[in-house]
């Protein structure tokens, strides 16, 4: 059983994720090439068409409502609804606009000459099973008012099953902001390429489980457009192909790298054991962790394999600082932060100023905070990471607005700092200073309790010690959450806990298929 679903993403199409400006000039440029744009509506409808019947039996979905918006998100609609009642399925439109575009008109006069009937009353659609929002695509140009909105309401008051087209309609297709009111779909069948609104955390809600529909958009006019510039993109489990990481016959411990984690207080004993436990998975040939003196017995109890090094601690039992005798150049990965508290600034100062590659996480980053620490990040040679959720992410970056855009926020971060940014979410964003984006499109609200995050920074420190820093980083977050999918399906959402979710790292490896 693959761990990912099988289905919702062709991952044989490129993994990138549009702007609604972009989407329009690769369709600009497929329709200069000669496509028509009523033969690609009507393949799309058909394609639409489809999917919808597999996702809707008729003998479970025996009527479908059908709301036809003014545009060609409206026309696409009024394909489908013609094809499936060509199928067998009662199929009622809602259309309460004065205008629509020619092909849409177009479409709706033919639907008509069908004998499909046309209400601009959405409670005629009241005793259907499932409805198809065909209102708003990507054109969708002002907030939802008046009678469009209070229908969309009544809409999700009603609580049926619901599959939109390309995005559900009141969704801002950039943003992901809902504008005024939004359908809440359980299906969003996205048209030819992800649209950035759909991988924003806050549209989560509204938009369902994300499908990809393949339109048959030519590579050639999509790398035309997008290829100016970084492109913004899914993790796909392409990045499974690196793990479990290869290993020759002939290679020794000290070859499967050495990573160091720093953390652990009186106050947060926990998140640097889940941090090391997690490490441990990543099969890195060396772990060692820095821990106050008082907790060395608790690690040692949990992962007798790691060196734990017992450091002076401060009277709260905080790392007061790291052994006079640690030699950072030993190690090719560290994590530094997971319970660390703020009381040692030095111990984070002494990290940055190494040349060692370095992942900083929680009371790590509140430290980096502190300070002109920040702005000297950019300074810093060796490769730097910084793994911030939303409130630790406000704290450093005040001024970039991630709330409307995680992603774009996040590139910001990484041009600034010159840094690599994971901003952890439910979609977690990764950029790098060279501003490409990386969004992890598969995760489970499984993964949102007190540490689960800590599990991520071992996955980084070890496998940081064996790949190349921006793979390691991928793959640790598409490992990490694939993981957390496998044991909430197991364990229900709610049997996540950290502890467990170190329990499924290597069973999520187990169960990815192997090409
Ligand atoms: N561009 C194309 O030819 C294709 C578009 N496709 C579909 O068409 C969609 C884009 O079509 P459009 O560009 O026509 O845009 P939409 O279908 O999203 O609708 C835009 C229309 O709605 C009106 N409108 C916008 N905001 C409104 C509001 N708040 N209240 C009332 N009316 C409002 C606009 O005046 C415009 O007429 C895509 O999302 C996709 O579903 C696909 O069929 C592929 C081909
Ligand atoms: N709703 C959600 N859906 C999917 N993943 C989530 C969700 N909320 C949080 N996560 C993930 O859970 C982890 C939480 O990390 P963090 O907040 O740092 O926890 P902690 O610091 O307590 O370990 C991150 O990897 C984040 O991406
Ligand atoms: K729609």
């Amino acid at each position: 059983m693959p761990v990912y679903p099988s289905d919702p993403y062709p991952y044989d199409l490129p993994p990138y994720i549009v702007t609604t400006e972009e989407m329009r000039q690769i369709e600009g440029r497929v329709f200069r090439a000669g496509m028509p744009i009523a033969a690609l509506m009507e393949k799309v409808g058909q394609l639409l068409s489809q999917r919808i019947q597999e996702l809707w039996p008729q003998n479970r979905y025996p009527q479908l409502g059908v709301l036809v918006g003014p545009g060609h998100n409206g026309g696409d609609a009024l394909v489908v609804a013609r094809e499936l009642m060509l199928r067998g399925y009662g199929v009622i439109l809602w259309h309460p606009f004065r205008r629509a575009k020619p092909l849409t008109a177009d479409h709706l006069r033919y639907a008509q000459s069908l004998g499909i009937p046309v209400s601009p009353d959405i409670n005629d659609l009241g005793h259907c099973q499932g409805i198809i929002d065909g209102l708003f695509g990507f054109g969708l140009e002002r907030p939802l008012t008046g009678e469009v909105l209070e229908s969309v309401s009544q809409l999700n008051r009603w609580q049926k099953a619901v599959i939109s087209i390309d995005i559900p309609s009141g969704l801002d297709s950039d943003r992901g902001t809902v504008l005024g009111g939004a359908i809440k779909a359980d299906h969003t069948l996205c048209l030819g390429l992800r649209k950035l609104g759909l991988m924003q955390d806050h549209a989560l809600d509204v938009i369902g489980k994300l499908e990809l529909i393949d339109i048959g958009l030519p590579a050639k006019d999509i790398t035309a457009i997008l290829g100016d510039r970084p492109p913004v993109q899914c993790l796909t489990p392409a990045l499974w192909q690196t793990l479990p990481l290869r290993r020759s016959p002939s290679t020794h411990k000290y070859r499967q790298g050495h990573s160091l984690l720093v953390g652990g207080s009186a106050t947060y004993g926990g998140s640097i054991l889940l941090a090391a436990l997690a490490a441990r998975e990543t099969g890195v040939g060396m772990l060692s962790v820095a821990v106050p003196h008082h907790l060395k017995p608790l690690i040692l109890g949990q992962v007798p394999d790691a060196l734990v090094i017992g450091c002076p601690e401060t009277k709260n039992g905080a790392i007061a600082q790291l052994p006079g005798d640690l030699d950072l150049g030993r190690f090719q990965g560290i994590g530094c932060g997971p319970g660390l508290t703020t009381e040692t600034p030095a111990v984070v100062d002494q990290l940055l100023d190494s040349s060692c590659p370095l992942a900083l996480d929680a009371d790590g980053l509140n430290l980096l905070a502190q300070g002109d620490r920040l702005s000297q990040l950019v300074h810093r040679k060796a490769p730097t990471l910084l793994t911030p959720h939303g409130g630790e992410f406000s704290r450093l970056f005040p001024s970039l607005i991630q709330g409307a855009n995680r992603p774009l926020a996040a590139r910001q971060a990484a041009q600034e700092t010159g840094a690599m940014i994971l901003l952890k979410g439910a979609r977690t964003a990764i950029a790098n200073p060279t501003g490409q984006i990386w969004i992890n499109p598969e995760s489970t609200p499984a993964l949102a309790r007190g540490g689960s995050g800590d599990v991520l920074t071992g996955l980084l420190a070890g496998l940081w010690s064996q790949m190349e820093p921006l793979s390691a980083t991928l793959a640790a977050t598409w490992w990490h959450s694939q993981a957390g999918c496998l044991a909430a399906q197991e364990n229900t959402v709610l049997g996540v806990n950290a502890w467990r979710l170190t329990n499924y790292l290597i069973p999520a490896l187990r169960s990815h298929p192997i090409d």
